[in-house]
């Protein structure tokens, strides 16, 4: 990921993020950020007027609200995190400052302040790096802003309250929330629309630059940034770059992007020393408490699929602990639990409303979603939870190595024989080619074949986008009669369109049927390579000559921007090939041309054409 260099550098360390506001840890948890989310309880009550700007105010609320948690979580533990964040948001008219309504009435009185009119919104950060030396608290701070403008359109009265009735003005800065309703009160915004949300994710990134990539002195320098580095220049930005690994943050804490470059090769300080590791704590090994926890977010996670929780706060919400409670048919005091700990790992929002679906959840883990995850998490719940628990003995046994330490169970021979496991496989399939199937319809231009066979095409996902993408293209389903049986209950609204059929067959025994281009998707790393052989000369000899083999296959997480998951898999199917081993493998196969690309972040796909034998 493009950012991945800066956010990475916070990555080792425990960092805080002093905020109780759900939108920032949105934000900055998509951003791959890890952090604890401790609210501060510095009360918003500086005198404004004591400010020459409205920025200025902000800027100072973020270090107060940064500087009380670092101070409150030192006095508990006597040793503080390496980072705190902190931030505060106002909507500024001139020289007045709009916080967060405190009623209806102040609600409406911010709204009618900003009604057909520009006003400006400036989100204060502080980053606040901690040090404890002696049982003594060492803070070095260092803060900026962001401003954004953003115009009203003329809004109505009507329309005002009826905005201000559905409750969303009470916890937001200036009375409105940009990210929901509020978007619509909106006719221009100038400038990063997530600082107006709460967080100003892009120049954070460039402050962490500025931090912990100083610019080498000026004739080592191949670049002269007149400022800070742009975020598109991250990504080139190694550890060695800056002269070592994790530096630290710069001396110089300073005002942000306001200041000039300043002489960056000047000695550390005492707290820079401490966090280039001078000192002899190690980093908090944040990365790995959360692996060792990682079961539990999982599970967390399935119970809340299981239990419907993001069908009913879809359809009602936002809602409080009781009423989610009464409506799953669950102990109170239980789902309280789950649905807090639902909002720190970022799949609901809490609000004084009550807990709602996050984008990503409504997107993904609401049943009837256009590109619901429920069947995966099914299944990973019901089947391949089980299985990984078996990891240490497949391991020490040396189980199935053919295909991954997992290796293949009684349970899993048998899958296809018990109707509920088939439906739960096939659900977990349509999930995931629902993500994937565009990704590999599209990799290559594949206009030149009349007909395709999607070999072991399950609910026929990738079928569809295939005659979508081709509209000359008839695509043949073709997967055991168990599978194909059950396929129709997938369809909406009947099988898509005429040019697909479904065809029963087992393609080790059965003729295959005829097409152009036979496609492979998930399939080949499932079997031993005996077995894969047979298939594909089975293929090649069905395949005319020019005619094609597309495979889709995971992507080895060496490969950038692969996602981490094929690696994982290794344990239960077979280790991912690498695109040299695809090419050899069809071409041994009969398979000349063989071209092979990304498609989206989970797969690799790979085109060959049949030479003539
Ligand atoms: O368009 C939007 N504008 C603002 C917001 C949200 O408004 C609040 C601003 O309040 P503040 O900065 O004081 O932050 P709090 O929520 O009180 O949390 P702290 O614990 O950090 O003080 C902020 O939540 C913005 O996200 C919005 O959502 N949309």
């Amino acid at each position: 990921m493009v950012l991945c260099p800066v956010i990475g550098k916070l990555q080792h360390k425990h960092v805080v993020l002093a905020s109780a506001s759900p939108r920032r840890q949105e934000i900055l948890s998509n951003a791959g950020l890890r952090f604890e989310v401790v609210p501060s309880r510095f009360k918003e009550k500086l005198h404004k007027a004591s400010f020459a700007t409205p920025y200025a105010y902000a800027v100072e609320t973020a270090k107060q609200k940064a500087l009380e948690v670092a101070g409150r979580m030192h006095q508990k533990d006597l040793r503080a995190p390496d980072v705190v964040i902190g931030a505060d948001t106002i909507v500024a008219v001139g020289a007045t400052i709009l916080e967060k309504p405190v009623d209806k009435q102040d609600a409406y009185r911010m709204l009618s302040r900003l009604n057909g009119k520009e006003h400006s919104v400036f989100t204060g950060v502080a980053i606040v790096h901690c040090c404890s030396k002696d049982g003594r608290l060492d803070t070095e701070v260092s803060e900026f802003y962001e401003e954004t403008t953003v115009t009203f359109s003329e809004l109505s009265e009507e329309l005002l309250w009826e905005y201000i009735n559905s409750g969303e003005p009470m916890d937001k800065a200036g009375g409105y929330g940009i990210q929901a309703l509020g978007g619509m009160l909106v006719e221009n915004v100038h400038g990063d629309f997530l600082n107006v949300v709460g967080f100003p994710l892009n120049h954070f990134c460039k402050e962490l630059a500025r931090l912990y990539y100083p610019p080498r002195p000026e004739g080592l320098r191949r670049v002269k940034h007149d400022s800070i580095p742009a975020v598109d220049t991250f990504e080139n930005l190694s550890d060695t770059e800056g002269g070592g690994s994790d530096p630290g943050p710069s001396a110089e804490g300073g005002r942000g992007g306001e200041e000039a470059d300043g002489d960056r090769s000047q000695a550390p300080g005492a707290l820079d020393a401490a966090l280039n590791g001078a000192e002899s704590r190690p980093p908090f090994p944040t990365g790995l408490l959360e692996l060792m926890d990682g079961f539990k977010a999982s599970k967390v996670l399935f119970t809340a699929c299981k239990l419907k929780l993001f069908d009913v706060l879809k359809d009602q919400g936002p809602l409080k602990a009781v009423d989610v409670a009464r409506k799953l048919d669950a102990c109170a005091g239980g789902t309280e639990q789950l649905l807090d700990v639902c909002v720190a790992l970022g799949l609901l929002e809490k609000t004084h409303r009550g807990y709602s679906n996050t984008a990503v959840t409504t997107l993904h883990l609401v049943s009837d979603a256009e590109h619901s995850l429920l069947g995966l998490a099914e299944y990973n719940d019901a089947h391949v939870w089980g299985v990984f628990t078996r990891l240490g003995l497949a391991v020490r046994e040396g189980a199935g190595q053919a295909r991954g330490a997992l290796g293949v169970t009684e349970e899993e021979e048998h899958l296809s024989q018990s109707r509920e496991m088939t439906l739960q496989f096939m659900r977990a399939m349509h999930s995931l080619s629902k993500l994937t199937a565009h990704h590999v319809a599209t990799a290559f231009d594949l206009s030149r074949f009349t007909s395709a066979c999607d070999l072991g095409g399950c609910t026929g996902i990738l079928a569809r986008e295939l005659a979508r993408e081709y509209p000359h293209l008839q695509v043949t389903v073709f997967d055991l009669p168990e599978v194909i049986e059950l396929s129709g209950g997938f369809q909406r609204g009947g099988r898509q369109t005429e040019r697909i059929r479904f065809v029963p067959g087992d393609f080790f025994k059965d003729n295959l049927p005829e097409a152009d281009l036979y496609v492979l998707s998930r399939i080949l790393q499932d079997w031993p390579d005996d077995r894969l052989h047979k298939l594909l000369s089975r293929i090649s000899s069905g395949c005319k000559p020019g005619g094609g083999l597309l495979v889709a296959e995971a992507a080895a997480e060496e490969e950038e921007g692969a996602s981490r998951s094929p690696r994982l898999r290794t344990l239960s199917a077979g280790q991912p090939r690498s695109p040299d081993e695809h090419r050899r493998l069809l071409q041994r196969h009969g398979f000349r041309d063989v071209r092979v690309a990304r498609a989206g972040d989970l797969l690799r796909v790979v085109l060959g054409t049949r030479a003539a034998p």
